[in-house]
């Protein structure tokens, strides 16, 4: 288990670039599974998940050269369908959520597609009947092994387009759906899809590939299936979760950071929803620029002058990954917020080790957390804590860059799933920070 030790209390400054999006890159790395002909993916971060899941292909028989630090090509022209019956592969895909994903293009291309129950953040129940309830829509037969907990779909003869309207706008379960759909016989209507920035780059990079995708960006998808795909290049974006902690790192250590090239266009209420706690974002050209919040930030009301309310809601709603930081930011905003996680049940617990370290936090329920800020009238105390999930092990992070004293934070492995570099990056900006084993 590893462990950064950080010193808090620096004033940090600078640039950082944002590493490529780690869950549009597990998408578009599971669609090299669509063809036997070569893609290219640039952008490519070189964090956990993403690793795990190069190796998993690997693994499955795709060939994968290394073409540049964060540039791979793929071809999938000789897989070995036994792996996915072995005990590794049971390994291998239980390890990220992100392995969902390999099941619709297998399903689509061999008839055939099996996963255990994947890996990803404890972060309350996450069920699967999405992805499921459309493949056999499309066809095919489900089989659950509850024992194993292995789940498998078979379609011999192909899948069929269909209409389905999806019970809930699942990110990944819209991603399988799609990747199976492109290869169907027939046209697939897909209501209630997900649809946000990845999942549009994927279709995106589909219709480069060959696939008659419409509707891109909305929550109506039409697919019209076509017998084969090509090869494609495809550049993958900043991760738009990334920029966001950044956005709350800079203005509870009250540092100037500017956030290089972040593809203002794709982050949608992004912005919006840290102004709502006062946070001043510059726009300079595709750059966003934090001051140094010298005196603080205010947490607006709404214009009935009610108490603010931040929740999270499929896209174009705010993103339920970034709750974590915005509730961190808050603890040292002036007034006070609501913060609501509605999409997950176990995402807020985290907030007892803000508790211990001074933070103003009422837990309502599993769901609800009232943040009373401090206005950096008192800091937070440093402290040892476990990181539970990517985002609560970021929050964490920032609130001792902006303690006191020397906090110790284990289980740094769940940062690593989704984050480069993230000491030396934060080092390069003046953090006081050390991976100590
Ligand atoms: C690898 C990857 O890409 N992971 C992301 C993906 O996970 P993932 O695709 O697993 O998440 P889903 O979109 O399926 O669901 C997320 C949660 O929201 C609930 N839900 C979903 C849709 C809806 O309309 N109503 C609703 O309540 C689900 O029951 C579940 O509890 O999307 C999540 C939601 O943005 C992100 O937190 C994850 O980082
Ligand atoms: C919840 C997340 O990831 P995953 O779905 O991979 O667990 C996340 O990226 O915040």
């Amino acid at each position: 288990m590893g462990t950064f030790q950080i010193e808090g209390g620096q004033q940090l400054s600078g640039e950082i670039e944002p590493q490529g999006a780690k869950n549009e890159a597990l998408q578009i790395l599971c669609a090299v599974l669509l063809t036997s002909e070569e893609i290219t993916i640039s952008n490519v971060p070189d964090i956990l998940d993403v690793n795990k899941l190069i190796q998993l292909l690997k693994n499955l028989g795709v060939k994968v050269k290394k073409l540049k630090s964060d540039t791979y090509s793929f071809k999938s022209d000789e897989l070995d369908l036994n792996y996915l019956e072995s005990e590794q592969f049971k390994i291998d895909a239980s390890g990220l959520r992100g392995s969902i994903m390999i099941v619709g293009p297998l399903l689509a291309r061999f008839g055939k597609g099996y996963i255990p129950r994947p890996g990803g953040d404890k972060i309350g129940r996450r069920r699967l009947d999405t992805h499921f309830e459309g493949f056999i829509k499309l066809g095919a037969e489900f089989r659950y092994n509850k024992e194993e907990r292995f789940y498998g779909v078979e379609a011999p003869n192909g899948l069929k387009g269909e209409f389905m309207l999806l019970e809930e706008a699942s990110v990944t379960g819209t991603a399988n759906i799609i990747m199976a759909a492109v290869l169907a016989d027939g046209t697939t209507i897909i209501y209630n899809a997900a649809c946000e920035p990845y999942l549009q780059q994927l279709c995106v990079m589909l219709n480069e590939m060959g696939a008659k995708i419409n509707g891109v960006g909305s929550n109506l998808l039409s697919i019209e299936g076509v017998k084969e795909l090509q090869g494609c290049k495809h550049r993958v974006l900043p991760d738009m979760i990334e920029i966001g902690s950044w956005i709350g790192l800079a203005a509870m250590t009250r540092s100037e950071i500017t956030i290089k090239n972040v593809r203002w266009d794709m982050l949608g209420i992004i912005p919006t929803t840290f102004r709502k706690l006062g946070i001043t974002i510059e726009r300079r050209e595709d750059d966003i620029h934090i001051p140094a919040h010298t005196n603080g930030y205010e947490v607006q009301s709404f214009i009935d002058g009610s108490i603010m309310n931040i929740s999270d809601a499929p896209w174009p709603g705010f993103t339920p990954d970034l709750l974590s930081i915005l509730l961190v930011v808050a603890t040292q905003a002036r007034g006070s917020v609501l913060i609501h996680q509605k999409m997950f049940e176990s995402r807020l617990f985290f907030v007892d080790k803000l508790i211990d370290m001074g933070a103003k936090i009422i837990l309502c329920d599993p769901h609800r957390a009232t943040v009373i800020g401090h206005d950096f009238k008192s800091q937070l105390k440093a402290t040892t804590m476990t990181s539970p999930d990517i985002r609560a092990g970021v929050s964490l992070l920032i609130a001792a860059l902006s303690a006191k004293g020397t906090s110790t934070i284990h289980n740094i492995e769940q940062i690593d799933r989704g984050y480069e570099n993230i000491d030396t990056r934060l080092r390069a900006l003046g953090a006081h920070i050390e991976r100590i084993d």
